[in-house]
């Protein structure tokens, strides 16, 4: 078909086929697998998926694109032409395996809305800006760690997969990109109630990287609080762990 790439739907059709193939490879999809792609656009990870799964569910936006998948793949594929932001995973059950070449404006939106589900999912593997890539899997007192490895990181093992060279798209992006592996802790390491005070803090924490935590976080604790946590309050957010942000979470919500 032919189809002008559109911006505003972050349109990067994936068109190597050794980097398709390593992609599938790395993805594994095996029949019975309640698999869902984002975003399958003109179906480069779609077609390759489909010939190892009995069925697939896709999300998609554009409307064109939808109209050409359900011509050409109607079979096995069952096509949501909805807003994966929107989209309420729980309606497709549990044991959820979830892949895409992800749109790059809203890859942060939506990894935060697929972490509500995260205890109906398997696994995630997903295409995303190196960039972004790289500060979802930062450690402690590296200059890509900060929120968004925080808090995908309390719910989730991660692990960077493989580079994928602007070329391999069409039309090509301006970044490099990079395959990720999304796993559900079994128990996140934050408890679920405190969750939304952990983000708050860590919100506060970043707001100043070069500040102090006794400075950022003065309106949580006091000097005698970080006695008692053992921290340094002449450390920076950069500085904790995700084990001293929780110790931290849970203190404040033990003292207020
Ligand atoms: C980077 S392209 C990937 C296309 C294809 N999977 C590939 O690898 O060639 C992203 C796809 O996500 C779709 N998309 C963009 N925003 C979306 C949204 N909010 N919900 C669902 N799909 C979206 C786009 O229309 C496009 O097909």
């Amino acid at each position: 078909m032919r189809h002008i790439p559109r911006r505003r739907f972050g349109q990067h059709f994936l068109v190597d086929h050794h980097i398709i193939a390593e992609i599938i490879h790395i993805i594994c999809p095996l029949p019975g697998d309640r698999m869902i792609e984002i975003g399958p656009g003109l179906g480069a990870l779609t077609q390759p998926l489909l010939n190892n799964l009995d069925t697939l569910q896709a999300i998609e936006l554009d409307r064109d694109i939808v109209d050409y998948l359900s011509r050409n793949y109607a079979e096995k594929l069952v096509i949501h032409n909805v807003d994966a932001l929107k989209f309420d995973f729980s309606a497709l059950g549990e044991g959820l395996r979830i892949v895409g070449n992800l749109p790059y404006n809203i890859s942060t939106p939506l990894l935060f809305h697929l972490s509500r589900f995260s205890n109906l999912i398997i696994d995630m593997h997903f295409m995303l800006q190196l960039e972004v890539v790289e500060r979802m899997v930062a450690q402690p007192s590296t200059p890509d760690y900060g929120r968004l490895s925080l808090m995908l990181q309390n719910r989730f093992e991660m692990e960077q997969m493989l580079i994928v060279p602007a070329e391999a798209f069409n039309p090509p992006p301006r970044v490099q990109s990079a395959i990720v592996c999304m796993r559900p802790r079994v128990v996140p390491v934050i408890p679920f109630g405190l969750e939304k005070l952990f983000g708050e803090m860590v919100l506060a924490a970043f707001s100043q990287r070069r500040k102090t935590l006794r400075n950022t976080l003065r309106h949580y604790l006091t000097i005698k609080d970080f006695d008692q946590l053992r921290i340094d309050p002449g450390l920076r957010a950069e500085n904790l762990s995700l084990e001293q942000y929780s110790a931290i979470t849970r203190h404040i919500h033990k003292i207020r």
